[in-house]
Protein backbone atom coordinates (compact mmCIF):
# COMPACT_ATOMS: atom_id res chain seq x y z
CA UNK A 1 0.00 0.00 0.00
CA UNK A 2 1.50 3.18 -0.91
CA UNK A 3 2.07 5.42 2.27
CA UNK A 4 0.43 8.36 0.58
CA UNK A 5 -2.17 10.47 2.82
CA UNK A 6 -5.03 12.80 1.36
CA UNK A 7 -5.84 15.25 3.91
CA UNK A 8 -8.82 15.59 5.77
CA UNK A 9 -11.56 18.55 6.59
CA UNK A 10 -11.62 17.57 10.20
CA UNK A 11 -7.75 18.05 10.15
CA UNK A 12 -5.42 15.05 10.40
CA UNK A 13 -4.48 12.70 7.34
CA UNK A 14 -7.38 10.66 6.08
CA UNK A 15 -5.97 6.98 5.67
CA UNK A 16 -9.18 5.73 4.65
CA UNK A 17 -11.75 8.00 2.29
CA UNK A 18 -15.01 7.46 1.64
CA UNK A 19 -16.85 9.47 -0.69
CA UNK A 20 -20.44 8.85 -1.61
CA UNK A 21 -20.43 5.50 -1.23
CA UNK A 22 -23.52 3.60 -1.59
CA UNK A 23 -24.32 -0.60 -2.33
CA UNK A 24 -27.43 -2.00 -3.37
CA UNK A 25 -28.64 -5.71 -3.27
CA UNK A 26 -31.04 -5.65 -6.11
CA UNK A 27 -33.71 -3.00 -4.61
CA UNK A 28 -32.20 -2.83 -1.52
CA UNK A 29 -30.00 -0.35 -0.41
CA UNK A 30 -27.75 -1.73 2.43
CA UNK A 31 -25.45 1.25 2.49
CA UNK A 32 -26.80 4.89 1.53
CA UNK A 33 -24.28 7.62 0.08
CA UNK A 34 -21.73 7.54 3.40
CA UNK A 35 -18.48 9.66 2.99
CA UNK A 36 -16.21 9.36 5.82
CA UNK A 37 -12.60 10.22 6.36
CA UNK A 38 -10.58 8.14 8.63
CA UNK A 39 -7.63 9.38 10.05
CA UNK A 40 -4.18 8.01 10.47
CA UNK A 41 -3.33 6.52 13.71
CA UNK A 42 -6.93 6.91 14.88
CA UNK A 43 -9.20 3.99 16.42
CA UNK A 44 -12.61 4.28 14.51
CA UNK A 45 -15.41 2.73 16.30
CA UNK A 46 -18.33 1.88 13.65
CA UNK A 47 -21.79 1.10 15.88
CA UNK A 48 -25.45 0.72 14.86
CA UNK A 49 -28.35 -2.02 15.21
CA UNK A 50 -28.24 -5.53 13.34
CA UNK A 51 -28.95 -5.16 9.72
CA UNK A 52 -27.57 -1.09 9.89
CA UNK A 53 -24.68 -1.60 7.10
CA UNK A 54 -21.94 -2.15 8.97
CA UNK A 55 -20.35 -5.66 7.71
CA UNK A 56 -21.28 -4.03 3.91
CA UNK A 57 -19.69 -0.97 4.66
CA UNK A 58 -16.11 -2.90 6.04
CA UNK A 59 -16.73 -5.37 3.20
CA UNK A 60 -16.46 -2.51 0.71
CA UNK A 61 -13.75 -0.73 2.96
CA UNK A 62 -11.51 -4.26 2.53
CA UNK A 63 -11.84 -4.33 -1.31
CA UNK A 64 -14.16 -7.46 -0.48
CA UNK A 65 -17.68 -6.19 -1.95
CA UNK A 66 -17.78 -3.34 -4.80
CA UNK A 67 -19.77 -0.59 -4.18
CA UNK A 68 -22.72 0.22 -6.81
CA UNK A 69 -21.41 3.47 -6.70
CA UNK A 70 -18.96 6.15 -5.36
CA UNK A 71 -15.57 5.67 -4.66
CA UNK A 72 -13.45 4.18 -1.75
CA UNK A 73 -9.31 5.07 -0.58
CA UNK A 74 -7.26 3.33 1.22
CA UNK A 75 -3.54 5.28 1.96
CA UNK A 76 -4.53 7.49 -1.59
CA UNK A 77 -5.33 4.56 -3.59
CA UNK A 78 -8.39 3.47 -4.93
CA UNK A 79 -9.25 -0.39 -2.47
CA UNK A 80 -10.85 -1.91 -5.86
CA UNK A 81 -9.33 -1.68 -9.78
CA UNK A 82 -5.70 -1.96 -11.09
CA UNK A 83 -3.68 -1.20 -7.67
CA UNK A 84 -6.42 -3.37 -5.22
CA UNK A 85 -4.12 -6.06 -4.79
CA UNK A 86 -1.70 -4.32 -3.77
CA UNK A 87 -3.59 -1.72 -1.71
CA UNK A 88 -4.80 -5.08 0.13
CA UNK A 89 -1.56 -5.87 1.46
CA UNK A 90 -1.33 -2.69 3.22
CA UNK A 91 -4.97 -4.33 5.80
CA UNK A 92 -5.30 -6.75 7.89
CA UNK A 93 -8.53 -8.17 8.57
CA UNK A 94 -9.87 -10.17 11.56
CA UNK A 95 -13.19 -11.16 10.90
CA UNK A 96 -15.70 -12.16 13.47
CA UNK A 97 -15.36 -15.35 12.85
CA UNK A 98 -12.32 -16.84 11.28
CA UNK A 99 -12.01 -20.13 9.32
CA UNK A 100 -9.29 -22.04 11.39
CA UNK A 101 -8.37 -25.91 10.41
CA UNK A 102 -8.37 -27.42 13.57
CA UNK A 103 -5.59 -30.33 12.74
CA UNK A 104 -2.76 -27.37 11.69
CA UNK A 105 -0.85 -26.26 15.38
CA UNK A 106 -0.92 -22.26 15.29
CA UNK A 107 2.26 -21.87 14.02
CA UNK A 108 1.31 -23.89 10.93
CA UNK A 109 -1.95 -21.89 10.80
CA UNK A 110 -0.06 -18.53 10.97
CA UNK A 111 2.02 -19.58 8.17
CA UNK A 112 -0.51 -20.83 5.94
CA UNK A 113 -1.61 -17.26 6.09
CA UNK A 114 1.49 -15.62 5.44
CA UNK A 115 1.95 -17.69 2.23
CA UNK A 116 -1.80 -16.45 1.07
CA UNK A 117 -1.18 -12.95 1.87
CA UNK A 118 2.34 -13.78 -0.05
CA UNK A 119 4.10 -12.34 3.08
CA UNK A 120 7.65 -13.60 4.85
CA UNK A 121 6.85 -16.52 7.00
CA UNK A 122 9.66 -15.87 9.36
CA UNK A 123 8.06 -13.48 11.56
CA UNK A 124 5.23 -15.90 12.42
CA UNK A 125 6.85 -17.08 15.74
CA UNK A 126 7.78 -13.78 17.01
CA UNK A 127 3.94 -12.87 16.35
CA UNK A 128 2.47 -15.60 17.53
CA UNK A 129 4.43 -14.32 21.04
CA UNK A 130 3.08 -10.85 20.24
CA UNK A 131 -0.77 -12.22 20.90
CA UNK A 132 0.25 -14.21 23.61
CA UNK A 133 0.49 -18.04 21.89
CA UNK A 134 3.99 -18.16 21.96
CA UNK A 135 3.95 -21.44 24.36
CA UNK A 136 0.75 -22.99 22.20
CA UNK A 137 1.85 -22.46 18.86
CA UNK A 138 2.68 -26.70 18.56
CA UNK A 139 -0.44 -27.46 19.48
CA UNK A 140 -3.28 -28.13 17.13
CA UNK A 141 -5.83 -25.39 16.92
CA UNK A 142 -8.60 -27.92 18.23
CA UNK A 143 -7.23 -27.57 21.50
CA UNK A 144 -7.66 -23.72 21.43
CA UNK A 145 -10.35 -22.17 23.62
CA UNK A 146 -12.73 -19.34 22.01
CA UNK A 147 -10.36 -16.82 23.35
CA UNK A 148 -6.26 -18.45 21.50
CA UNK A 149 -8.34 -18.64 18.52
CA UNK A 150 -9.45 -15.25 18.98
CA UNK A 151 -5.85 -14.78 19.45
CA UNK A 152 -4.15 -16.62 16.18
CA UNK A 153 -6.82 -14.84 14.36
CA UNK A 154 -5.85 -11.46 15.37
CA UNK A 155 -1.97 -12.94 14.50
CA UNK A 156 -3.08 -13.44 11.11
CA UNK A 157 -4.67 -9.90 10.97
CA UNK A 158 -1.16 -8.77 11.92
CA UNK A 159 0.73 -10.89 9.25
CA UNK A 160 2.82 -8.12 6.94
CA UNK A 161 2.32 -5.20 9.65
CA UNK A 162 -0.19 -4.00 8.46
CA UNK A 163 -0.68 0.11 8.17
CA UNK A 164 -4.73 -0.43 8.68
CA UNK A 165 -6.65 -3.19 10.26
CA UNK A 166 -10.13 -4.08 10.42
CA UNK A 167 -11.61 -5.62 13.02
CA UNK A 168 -15.00 -7.21 13.34
CA UNK A 169 -16.30 -7.60 16.47
CA UNK A 170 -12.70 -8.55 17.75
CA UNK A 171 -13.72 -8.93 21.54
CA UNK A 172 -16.85 -11.22 21.32
CA UNK A 173 -16.91 -14.26 23.55
CA UNK A 174 -13.66 -12.78 24.92
CA UNK A 175 -13.20 -13.10 28.47
CA UNK A 176 -12.41 -10.27 30.65
CA UNK A 177 -8.57 -10.86 31.23
CA UNK A 178 -8.50 -11.51 26.98
CA UNK A 179 -10.53 -8.43 26.44
CA UNK A 180 -7.88 -6.19 28.02
CA UNK A 181 -5.27 -8.07 26.72
CA UNK A 182 -6.64 -7.15 23.59
CA UNK A 183 -7.44 -3.37 23.98
CA UNK A 184 -3.87 -3.08 25.54
CA UNK A 185 -2.13 -4.36 22.31
CA UNK A 186 -4.60 -2.54 20.06
CA UNK A 187 -3.27 0.27 22.39
CA UNK A 188 0.16 -0.74 21.03
CA UNK A 189 -0.58 -0.67 17.37
CA UNK A 190 -2.02 2.30 17.58
CA UNK A 191 0.55 4.48 19.10
CA UNK A 192 2.67 2.65 16.33
CA UNK A 193 0.91 4.54 14.14
CA UNK A 194 -1.37 2.00 12.67
CA UNK A 195 -5.27 2.83 11.77
CA UNK A 196 -7.46 0.85 13.40
CA UNK A 197 -11.34 0.67 12.04
CA UNK A 198 -13.79 -1.44 14.21
CA UNK A 199 -17.07 -2.95 14.77
CA UNK A 200 -18.52 -3.79 18.06
CA UNK A 201 -21.81 -4.07 19.89
CA UNK A 202 -20.56 -3.58 22.99
CA UNK A 203 -20.88 -0.31 23.74
CA UNK A 204 -19.43 0.20 27.24
CA UNK A 205 -16.41 -1.45 26.05
CA UNK A 206 -15.83 0.72 22.95
CA UNK A 207 -16.60 3.94 24.45
CA UNK A 208 -13.43 5.00 26.59
CA UNK A 209 -10.80 3.60 23.70
CA UNK A 210 -12.03 4.82 20.17
CA UNK A 211 -11.22 8.32 19.19
CA UNK A 212 -14.34 8.46 17.18
CA UNK A 213 -16.86 6.56 16.44
CA UNK A 214 -19.52 6.62 13.28
CA UNK A 215 -23.08 5.88 14.04
CA UNK A 216 -24.60 3.75 11.51
CA UNK A 217 -28.37 3.16 10.78
CA UNK A 218 -30.83 2.73 7.64
CA UNK A 219 -27.07 2.33 5.69
CA UNK A 220 -26.52 6.00 6.58
CA UNK A 221 -23.66 7.46 9.24
CA UNK A 222 -26.27 9.20 10.92
CA UNK A 223 -23.47 10.51 13.49
CA UNK A 224 -19.58 10.88 13.82
CA UNK A 225 -17.51 12.21 16.25
CA UNK A 226 -15.33 11.64 19.54
CA UNK A 227 -17.61 10.72 22.70
CA UNK A 228 -17.75 14.06 23.63
CA UNK A 229 -18.86 15.63 20.68
CA UNK A 230 -21.62 12.80 20.04
CA UNK A 231 -22.59 14.13 23.97
CA UNK A 232 -22.98 17.59 22.46
CA UNK A 233 -24.96 15.82 19.33
CA UNK A 234 -27.50 14.39 22.03
CA UNK A 235 -27.53 16.98 24.72
CA UNK A 236 -28.55 14.00 27.20
CA UNK A 237 -28.69 15.71 31.52
CA UNK A 238 -25.81 14.57 33.27
CA UNK A 239 -27.01 12.28 36.07
CA UNK A 240 -26.00 13.99 40.06
CA UNK A 241 -25.93 11.86 43.10
CA UNK A 242 -25.91 13.69 46.08
CA UNK A 243 -25.43 10.94 49.40
CA UNK A 244 -26.39 12.48 52.62
CA UNK A 245 -24.14 11.86 55.43
CA UNK A 246 -24.80 8.81 57.53
CA UNK A 247 -26.06 10.51 60.42
CA UNK A 248 -28.83 12.54 58.38
CA UNK A 249 -32.05 12.08 60.38
CA UNK A 250 -35.54 12.24 58.39
CA UNK A 251 -35.77 15.73 59.62
CA UNK A 252 -32.32 16.66 58.20
CA UNK A 253 -33.18 15.41 55.23
CA UNK A 254 -36.75 17.19 54.69
CA UNK A 255 -34.96 20.32 55.61
CA UNK A 256 -32.75 19.92 53.09
CA UNK A 257 -34.70 18.75 50.54
CA UNK A 258 -36.85 22.02 51.63
CA UNK A 259 -34.24 24.49 51.03
CA UNK A 260 -33.93 23.71 47.91
CA UNK A 261 -33.14 26.53 45.48
CA UNK A 262 -35.52 27.47 42.65
CA UNK A 263 -33.25 28.09 39.94
CA UNK A 264 -31.89 24.41 40.23
CA UNK A 265 -35.71 22.64 40.63
CA UNK A 266 -36.99 20.18 38.47
CA UNK A 267 -33.82 18.47 38.51
CA UNK A 268 -34.72 16.25 41.10
CA UNK A 269 -35.28 12.20 40.16
CA UNK A 270 -35.09 10.44 42.84
CA UNK A 271 -34.79 10.88 46.74
CA UNK A 272 -34.93 7.53 48.88
CA UNK A 273 -33.83 9.32 51.96
CA UNK A 274 -30.24 8.70 51.41
CA UNK A 275 -29.48 9.49 48.22
CA UNK A 276 -30.35 12.02 45.70
CA UNK A 277 -30.86 11.54 42.02
CA UNK A 278 -30.79 14.65 39.73
CA UNK A 279 -30.99 15.16 36.06
CA UNK A 280 -29.31 18.18 35.02
CA UNK A 281 -28.59 19.71 31.42
CA UNK A 282 -24.50 20.49 31.28
CA UNK A 283 -24.79 24.18 31.53
CA UNK A 284 -26.35 23.60 35.23
CA UNK A 285 -23.21 21.24 36.42
CA UNK A 286 -21.31 24.02 38.01
CA UNK A 287 -24.32 25.53 39.85
CA UNK A 288 -25.85 22.52 41.35
CA UNK A 289 -22.25 20.97 42.23
CA UNK A 290 -21.81 24.39 44.16
CA UNK A 291 -25.06 23.94 46.22
CA UNK A 292 -24.76 20.30 47.03
CA UNK A 293 -21.22 20.87 48.20
CA UNK A 294 -21.91 23.60 50.35
CA UNK A 295 -24.89 21.62 51.82
CA UNK A 296 -23.95 20.24 55.43
CA UNK A 297 -25.79 17.22 54.67
CA UNK A 298 -24.00 16.06 51.72
CA UNK A 299 -21.50 14.15 52.45
CA UNK A 300 -20.84 12.92 48.57
CA UNK A 301 -20.68 13.74 45.30
CA UNK A 302 -21.06 11.58 41.58
CA UNK A 303 -21.82 12.65 38.42
CA UNK A 304 -21.74 10.61 35.87
CA UNK A 305 -21.89 11.71 32.24
CA UNK A 306 -24.17 9.57 29.29
CA UNK A 307 -22.56 7.21 28.11
CA UNK A 308 -22.10 5.49 24.43
CA UNK A 309 -25.20 3.54 25.54
CA UNK A 310 -27.25 6.21 27.12
CA UNK A 311 -26.89 8.03 23.59
CA UNK A 312 -27.70 4.72 21.61
CA UNK A 313 -30.98 3.79 23.99
CA UNK A 314 -31.86 7.65 24.29
CA UNK A 315 -35.21 9.48 23.18
CA UNK A 316 -37.80 6.71 24.84
CA UNK A 317 -35.49 3.37 23.36
CA UNK A 318 -35.81 4.94 19.77
CA UNK A 319 -32.11 5.07 19.93
CA UNK A 320 -29.03 7.33 18.48
CA UNK A 321 -30.06 7.25 14.70
CA UNK A 322 -33.33 8.63 15.36
CA UNK A 323 -31.80 11.10 17.43
CA UNK A 324 -29.42 11.95 14.76
CA UNK A 325 -31.63 12.26 12.48
CA UNK A 326 -33.07 15.15 14.69
CA UNK A 327 -30.21 16.18 15.30
CA UNK A 328 -29.34 20.14 15.60
CA UNK A 329 -27.09 22.52 13.45
CA UNK A 330 -24.10 22.46 15.98
CA UNK A 331 -23.21 18.37 15.26
CA UNK A 332 -19.04 18.23 15.01
CA UNK A 333 -19.17 16.46 11.01
CA UNK A 334 -21.64 15.64 8.93
CA UNK A 335 -21.19 13.71 5.90
CA UNK A 336 -21.79 16.40 3.81
CA UNK A 337 -19.20 18.13 5.27
CA UNK A 338 -16.58 15.21 4.88
CA UNK A 339 -17.63 15.30 1.13
N1 LIG B 1 -25.40 -10.30 -0.02
C1 LIG B 1 -26.51 -9.69 0.36
N2 LIG B 1 -27.65 -9.79 -0.36
C2 LIG B 1 -28.78 -9.16 0.02
N3 LIG B 1 -28.89 -8.38 1.14
C3 LIG B 1 -27.79 -8.24 1.89
C4 LIG B 1 -26.54 -8.88 1.55
N4 LIG B 1 -25.64 -8.56 2.50
C5 LIG B 1 -26.27 -7.76 3.39
N5 LIG B 1 -27.55 -7.58 3.01
C6 LIG B 1 -28.55 -6.76 3.73
O1 LIG B 1 -28.02 -5.48 3.93
C7 LIG B 1 -28.39 -4.96 5.21
C8 LIG B 1 -27.15 -4.57 5.97
O2 LIG B 1 -26.47 -5.77 6.34
P1 LIG B 1 -25.10 -5.74 7.14
O3 LIG B 1 -24.65 -7.17 7.29
O4 LIG B 1 -24.18 -4.79 6.49
O5 LIG B 1 -25.57 -5.15 8.54
P2 LIG B 1 -24.75 -5.02 9.92
O6 LIG B 1 -24.92 -3.62 10.37
O7 LIG B 1 -23.38 -5.51 9.72
O8 LIG B 1 -25.57 -5.99 10.87
P3 LIG B 1 -25.04 -6.95 12.08
O9 LIG B 1 -24.79 -6.05 13.24
O10 LIG B 1 -26.21 -7.84 12.29
O11 LIG B 1 -23.82 -7.68 11.61
C9 LIG B 1 -29.21 -6.05 5.88
O12 LIG B 1 -30.58 -5.76 5.70
C10 LIG B 1 -28.82 -7.30 5.12
O13 LIG B 1 -29.89 -8.23 5.09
Amino acid sequence: MSDETSSSPGGGDAVIRLRGVTKRFDRFTAVDGVSLDIRRGEVFGLIGHNGAGKSTLFKMMLGLLAPTSGRIEVGGQPVHGSAAREVRRGIGYLPENVALWDNLSGLETLRFFARLKRVDAAGCPALLERVGLGAAGKKPVRAYSKGMRQRLGFAQALLGQPRVLFLDEPTTGLDPHAIHFFWDTLAELRDQGLTIVLTSHILAELQNRVDRVAVMASGKVQALGTLDELRAIFDLPLTVQASLAAGVDAGQAQGFMAAWPPDLAGFAHAFDGQTLTLRAPREKKMALLRHLLAAPQVADVQVHAPSLEDMFFSEGGAGVAASAQNRPQSRPQTQQEAA
